[in-house]
């Protein structure tokens, strides 16, 4: 399926200051407004892929471990103020080997997925190590959102979520604990991105800024599996 590109174009007005001019797309059967590229980041096995199918598809695709082999993507269009935003994601291979490859995908996207498994303390003590990849090879201005990802496995916690609340804190980005195996937080993680992406890209100089921490906050406690409207 082709979609046709550049949704989102820049355009001079009269007064000679530029406007970002929103002009609908369409390809098949996907229409949107506005698209952004998002990347799944983490070690191997914290649950990219199966974060990314769960907010795709609805469903938990567990069971055996298929380690992503470079990189992949899925689309996916949601609504945000009655603009249709089209998500790109990016799903990378957390396995090391693979680095160099997803090293090239960085500088195009506009947001950041970092995630640890609650179950696997190196994956927790590694992401000091992905955000300085981030801070070496993203954009500056890139929207980062830390997940704590496997709450549902309770029993085999060994990363305390305050642990994850503290290290958010540090770098100033939001923090979720979700789980792709529930639903909890995966369609709040995705729309509060595309939020926060399409309200920088449209808003206008009397327009408060969105709030993206604050989104969060009063929402997380709010949703459970795919029940964000
Ligand atoms: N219980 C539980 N298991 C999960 C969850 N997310 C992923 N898993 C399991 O964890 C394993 C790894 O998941 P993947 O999504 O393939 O991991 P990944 O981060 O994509 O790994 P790479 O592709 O190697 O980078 C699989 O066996 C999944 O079934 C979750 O939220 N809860
Ligand atoms: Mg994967």
């Amino acid at each position: 399926m082709s979609i046709r590109k550049a949704p989102l174009t820049r355009k001079q007005s009269r007064n000679g200051t530029s406007k970002y001019v929103l002009e609908r797309c369409a390809s098949i059967n996907e229409y949107y407004d506005i698209a952004f590229k998002v990347m799944l980041l983490g070690d191997s096995s914290v649950g990219k892929t199966c974060i990314l199918l769960r907010f795709k598809d609805g469903a938990f695709v567990g069971g055996n471990f298929i380690a992503t082999v470079g990189i992949d993507f899925r689309n996916k269009v949601v609504d945000v103020d009655n603009l249709k935003v089209k998500l790109q994601i990016w799903d990378t291979a957390g396995q090391e080997r693979f680095r160099s490859v997803t090293h090239a995908y960085y500088r195009d996207a506009q947001a950041l997925l970092l995630l640890y498994d609650i179950t696997n303390k190196p994956s927790f003590d590694n992401i000091r190590a992905w955000l300085n990849e981030v801070h070496d090879y993203a954009q500056k201005d890139v929207v980062i959102m830390l997940l704590g990802n496997k709450s549902d496995m309770a029993a085999e916690r060994v990363v305390k979520t305050e642990d994850g609340e503290k290290l958010a804190k540090e770098y100033g980005v939001p923090f979720m604990e979700t789980s792709a195996k529930t639903g909890i937080n995966v369609e709040l993680a995705f729309l509060a991105i595309a939020k926060e992406l399409k309200h920088r890209t449209t808003q206008q100089p009397n327009e408060p800024k969105f709030q993206l921490l604050d989104y969060i906050e009063s929402q997380k406690h709010k949703t459970g599996c795919c029940s964000l409207v």
